[in-house]
């Protein structure tokens, strides 16, 4: 098959952490007999010292073509400790966010069995825990109006949801959770918010035709914590773009990293793979940042966008033997040795050769 493939390495570690995933994706072409076109393409800081625009035309026309978009990382220090920036790294993300029409981010959280005491919560607590959050990408305060007065002493962003935003993302998790253990979980603050309450109203219509899933409604300050303290509980979740943003954030703490969790961001266009996190400033350049939610967002790229399960499942086989096997990068060595970025990237691509 052939495989047009955009690639977004970013900022900060994300180059890093996607040649890694490139070595996979490359040696797995190469396995299965598939041609992969890798076309690069700029976003992020480097693309406002490039062009002066975080998310320039030509990278969107490139994300339009291809068949997939991997994604590394955006965000640098300079513009995160310079509030009145213009022009910010984090708005090329949400732009091609926006323009992709990438409604739905899948975001798993991961447990692996030979990580489990790298969590600081109990092994029992976690170690049945499986559950997806499926966060609406396009809409709420995100994409707001948002501003300053002319004193620009008080500033807002405002909070909106339309009906057909949250019917479709509340039908997508019910179709979903369909496909899993028939439990949705819908996350709000309908006690206080009005857009809570939109979607609320939206989603206890849509549950009557779907009585074979288990509905259940949790405000957002008790799934934060029920996620902590009963993880298993859950199996699908859907909720509103900033508290699916802060939650799996909060839930990536059960798998032991930051660096494990993959994602894939679905909707009107190209779909888009990215990890959770961040550009990790603090660690680019330097080798040590952890490239397995990048690899297992390639993993999801071939089960998402190009439907190959076999190369999807053998990409998880072998990250799950680089975690067995202690070929992991610093933040889950545990004191025992930790293994380069570069190396990690290595021994998995040697895996598949
Ligand atoms: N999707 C994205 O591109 C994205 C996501 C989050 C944050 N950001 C941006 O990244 C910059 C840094 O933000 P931040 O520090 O809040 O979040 P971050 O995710 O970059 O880092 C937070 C912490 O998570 C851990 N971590 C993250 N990635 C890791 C990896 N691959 N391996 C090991 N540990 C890892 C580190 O302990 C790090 O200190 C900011 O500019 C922010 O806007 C971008
Ligand atoms: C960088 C930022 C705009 C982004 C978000 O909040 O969506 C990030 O935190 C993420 O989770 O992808
Ligand atoms: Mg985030």
């Amino acid at each position: 098959m052939k495989l047009n493939i955009a690639v977004l390495s970013g900022d900060g570690i994300g180059p890093e952490v996607i040649e890694q995933a490139l070595k996979v994706v490359n040696a797995i072409g190469k396995k299965y007999n598939h041609e992969i076109n890798l076309t690069h393409a700029l976003t992020g800081a480097v693309a406002i010292d490039a062009t002066g625009n975080p998310y320039p035309d030509e990278t969107h026309e490139i994300c339009m073509q291809a068949d997939a978009v991997l994604f590394g990382a955006i965000g640098h220090p300079r513009f995160d400790n310079d509030p009145s920036a213009k022009v910010r790294p984090e708005q090329g993300l949400l732009a091609m966010r926006k323009k992709l029409g990438l409604y739905a981010n899948i975001r798993p959280t991961l447990v692996f069995p030979s990580l489990l005491h790298k969590s600081p919560l109990r092994r029992e607590l976690i170690e049945n825990a499986d559950f997806v959050c499926i966060r609406e990408l396009t809409g709420g305060i995100y994409f707001g109006d948002k501003g300053r007065n002319e004193t620009r002493d008080k500033a807002w962003d405002v909070c909106e949801y339309t009906k057909p935003e949250v019917d479709r993302i509340v039908r997508l998790a019910y179709e979903y959770a369909m496909k899993r253990r028939k439990k949705l979980c819908i996350v709000d603050k309908a006690n206080v918010l009005e857009t809570s309450r939109l979607w609320r109203e939206v989603a206890q219509g849509i549950e009557k035709e779907y009585p074979e899933v288990a509905t259940e409604y949790l405000f957002v300050d008790a799934a934060a914590m029920r996620i902590i303290q009963w993880p298993e509980g859950f199996d699908v979740m859907v909720t509103e773009n900033m508290f699916g943003d802060i939650l799996t954030d909060e839930a990536s703490v059960i798998s032991g990293s930051m660096g494990l969790m993959p994602s894939a961001s679905i909707g009107l266009h190209t779909s888009v793979f990215e990890p959770i996190h961040g550009s990790y400033p603090q660690a680019a350049g330097k080798n040590i940042a952890n490239p397995l939610g990048t690899v297992l967002s390639a993993a999801m790229m071939f089960e998402y966008a190009f439907k190959l399960m076999d190369e999807a499942n053998e990409i998880k086989d072998i990250v799950n033997k680089s975690l067995a096997e202690g070929v992991v990068t610093v933040d889950i060595a545990d004191g025992g040795k930790a293994f380069s970025t570069s190396e990690v990237g290595d021994w998995l691509a040697a895996q598949i050769a």
